[in-house]
This record gives C-alpha cells, sequence and structure tokens, in this order.
C-alpha cells in the first residue's frame, strides 16, 4: 500500500452486494475491509440477548458504552468479536437481521458508533461498507460508491445464500423484510440511508460480482492515478 492509500465508502440498500464487493476491494488494494453493519448486529444480538425493549435509547448507549467490539481480519475471513466472544454467525440469525434498524435508529447509539468507526478508518487505505459512510462517516472519502439493485433480486441473493448455508428460506417473506429494513434505515432521522451528492451509482441486478468489484477498482485506481500513487 503506497503513501497515496484513500477511503473508498460503499453505501447502499440491504443485499446490495456491500460486503462480497467491499472485500474483493479492499483485497485487491491491500486495504482493511470495515463492515459497520456487522457493528450495529453485534450490539443489536447483546440488546435482544439482555431483552431490553428496542425503544430504550438510554439503556441501550449504556450497554454500548460496556461492549467491546472487534472486527478481526484473518487472510480471507472476517471475524466479529463482541467481548471477546466470536459472533461471526450469530449476528446474521434472522432474529438480529429483522431487528438491528430498531437499534441502529437511536441518535446517540450511532454517534458512538460513528466515533468508533472513524477511529478505526482513522488512517487512509480502508474500504468501510454500510448506509451512512460517504454522507457521515467519511465525507471526505475520495471514492464513494452508492450500490443498488432491485429488490427481487436483492431478495434472491439472500435467497440462494440461505439456501446454500442450509438455512430455510422463503423467497417471498426475504423480499418483505428487505423492504422493511430499507424503509425504516431510509426514514430514520439521523443519517439514513441515502445516497452522498458526490457518490457514484452502480445498479448491480445484471451484473456479477466480479462486474462490480472491476467498475469500483477502476475507479479506484483512475484516482490514485491523478493523485500520482
Ligand atoms: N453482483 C452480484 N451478483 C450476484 N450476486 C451477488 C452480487 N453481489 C452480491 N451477491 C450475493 O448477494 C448476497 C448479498 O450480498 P452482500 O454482500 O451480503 O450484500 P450487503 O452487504 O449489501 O448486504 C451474497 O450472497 C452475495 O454473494
Ligand atoms: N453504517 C450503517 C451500517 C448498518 N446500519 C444498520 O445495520 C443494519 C445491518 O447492516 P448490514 O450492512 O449488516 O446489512 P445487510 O445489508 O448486510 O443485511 C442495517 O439495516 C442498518 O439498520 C446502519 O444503520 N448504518
Amino acid at each position: 500500500m503506497g503513501t497515496n492509500a484513500i477511503a473508498v465508502a460503499i453505501d447502499g440498500p440491504a443485499a446490495a452486494g456491500k460486503s462480497t464487493v467491499a472485500k474483493i476491494v479492499a483485497n485487491e488494494l491491500g486495504y482493511i475491509y470495515i463492515d459497520t453493519g456487522a457493528m450495529y448486529r453485534a450490539l443489536t444480538l447483546k440488546v435482544l440477548r439482555k431483552q431490553i425493549p428496542l425503544n430504550e435509547d438510554k439503556a441501550i448507549t449504556n450497554l454500548l458504552a460496556n461492549t467491546d467490539i472487534q472486527l478481526k481480519q484473518s487472510d480471507s475471513s472476517q471475524h466479529v468479536l463482541m467481548d471477546e466472544e466470536d459472533v461471526t454467525s450469530a449476528i446474521r440469525s434472522e432474529h438480529v437481521t429483522n431487528n438491528v434498524s430498531y437499534v441502529a435508529k437511536h441518535a446517540i447509539v450511532r454517534e458512538e458508533m460513528v466515533n468508533r468507526q472513524r477511529e478505526l478508518a482513522r488512517k487512509r487505505g480502508v474500504v468501510m461498507d454500510g448506509r451512512d459512510i460517504g454522507t457521515h462517516v467519511i465525507p471526505d472519502a475520495e471514492v464513494k460508491i452508492f450500490l443498488k439493485a432491485t429488490v427481487e433480486e436483492r431478495a434472491r441473493r439472500r435467497y440462494e445464500e440461505n439456501v446454500q448455508k442450509g438455512f430455510a428460506a422463503d423467497l417471498e417473506k426475504l423480499k418483505e423484510e428487505i423492504e422493511q429494513r430499507d424503509r425504516i434505515d431510509s426514514k430514520r432521522e439521523v443519517a439514513p440511508l441515502v445516497q452522498a451528492n458526490d457518490a457514484i451509482e452502480l445498479d448491480t441486478t445484471d451484473l456479477s460480482i466480479n462486474d462490480v468489484a472491476a467498475a469500483i477498482l477502476e475507479k479506484v485506481n483512475k484516482v490514485l492515478k491523478n493523485r500520482g500513487g
């Protein structure tokens, strides 16, 4: 990684392919990858375990203050540690998925998460994905991407993923859950899911994973070339 390393912000709705391509792009560039959704998911897992009502913003904020969340990168996979427990799979459960947007909408929860995320992105050479990265977390990111795809295609992708993992899956239900989460994420008052003015929009509906990664890498390489790196 040269001294010219940049920040790449990847935002978009649920199951648009953010984390899959962010990992590939980070790997290709030798940058670190930060999955901000995993941080909200880890907190949500703890909230659910402690049976804290989802509207109790103070209790949830206090809980977050006492929660250590680490994103650990080993060669090909990323592990999420919550208070030293490996919660990588637990945070992908349907229960967490269907509750995370209620936890993530609280202003003071987001403030603390954004502080932690900015700390992680302090050094350039980072690819970060989420909902508010280009608009709030790293507004000066040199490359901002907004990934989208039709909700039908996104539901189909999650369906395939579940089937491959051997989970029960219902395409129509997945579609409704994705729509519901996008609605809450887009309508919240603080840092909603919205495309940054200076983000490049990529509709991935008819693109392969490699096509999307290649398109992002092309933008990054153009920026790096202009910077002389
Ligand atoms: N361009 C694409 N074409 C086909 N499948 C894709 C594409 N991008 C991602 N996927 C698949 O769709 C699913 C959701 O992608 P993921 O990266 O988890 O999305 P997000 O991080 O935006 O929620 C994964 O199973 C992934 O392999
Ligand atoms: N920067 C972020 C990232 C995630 N989130 C919240 O966390 C949830 C899970 O994010 P995720 O990226 O893991 O979601 P998927 O699209 O991968 O299912 C989102 O639906 C948002 O409610 C957020 O509010 N801000």
